[in-house]
């Protein structure tokens, strides 16, 4: 099952367990009428709690550009898993993208590790829909060139056990989220990015046949955020601060006009 292609860049939400469903619906009517159109470069995705997912499919009928995606899925696509949650009827339900490994789930009492999100990653793709898989460090350094080489040293095995799973021609988003920088109310500094995204980038091509590749931002990113990362990366996954529609729809614009 083909996934559907990437665009240039992207620009998407997380409304992680913060919007009951009357709030996502009224939040994602809204930001249908602000979707680029069809045509453009810059895409964006919206990443509601499950049970909202039927809901938000509907209302984004018309505008089926804007990407919608689930929280997260089980690796497998049927069986003896009581409470988990299906890729399978993920796409069923008019899902094209799952969100895997989120800062959120890597903690405890979770505790997801990268093999699981690996596994993940393959069910994802194996079902016709697009991996996006959150990075990031855990700790945060106040030595710049400390906390770079700390990314690095966690981000690496967390994008390559995820690459060995997946085949070479799928498309995957990666969003470098240092988990530091999430709830916060700055996002890290453009310098430290800048240089993590760079060695990253390099690290994925490195690895024959990837060519379809995102590289997002997220972590307390808002509107004048893209800014100051556009010259390497290629979106950005945003939290609390597109929970406000006009900030939203704000940050899209920074991106679409870039
Ligand atoms: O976790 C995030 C996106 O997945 C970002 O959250 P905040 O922007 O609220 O820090």
């Amino acid at each position: 099952m083909a996934a559907p292609t990437l665009p240039k860049s992207l620009v998407g939400v997380n409304t992680k367990m913060y919007f009951d469903l009357p709030t996502t619906t009224a939040y994602i009517s809204s930001v249908s009428k602000i979707a680029p159109p069809p045509d453009s470069s810059c895409g964006i995705f919206i990443i509601p709690s499950y049970p909202c997912l039927g809901a938000a499919h509907t209302l984004l009928q018309a505008t089926p550009q804007v990407l919608l995606g689930a929280q997260n899925c089980h690796t497998e696509d049927s069986g003896a898993y009581t409470g988990e949650v299906s890729p399978l009827m993920l796409k069923q339900i008019g899902c094209s993208m799952v969100c895997l490994g989120h800062a959120e789930r890597r903690r405890a009492p979770i505790n997801e590790a990268d093999d699981v999100i690996a596994k993940k990653a393959k069910a994802v793709v194996r079902n016709g829909m697009i991996p996006l898989v959150c990075i990031g460090e855990k700790a945060k350094s106040n030595i710049m060139s400390e906390g770079v080489g700390l990314a690095i040293r966690e981000c690496s095995p967390q994008i390559m056990e995820v690459l060995r799973a997946v085949p070479g021609d799928a498309p995957i988003i990666f969003a470098y989220e240092p988990a530091w920088a999430i709830g916060a109310q700055e996002p890290a500094s453009a310098d430290h990015v800048l240089a993590v995204v760079k060695s990253l980038k390099s690290l994925v091509d490195t690895v024959e046949g990837k060519t379809e590749i995102r590289m997002l931002y997220g972590g307390s990113a808002k509107p004048g955020t893209w800014q100051t990362l556009k010259a390497g990366l290629d979106g950005l996954f945003l939290g609390r601060f597109a929970h406000n529609v006009e900030n939203f729809e704000k940050v899209i614009r920074e991106v679409e006009e870039s």
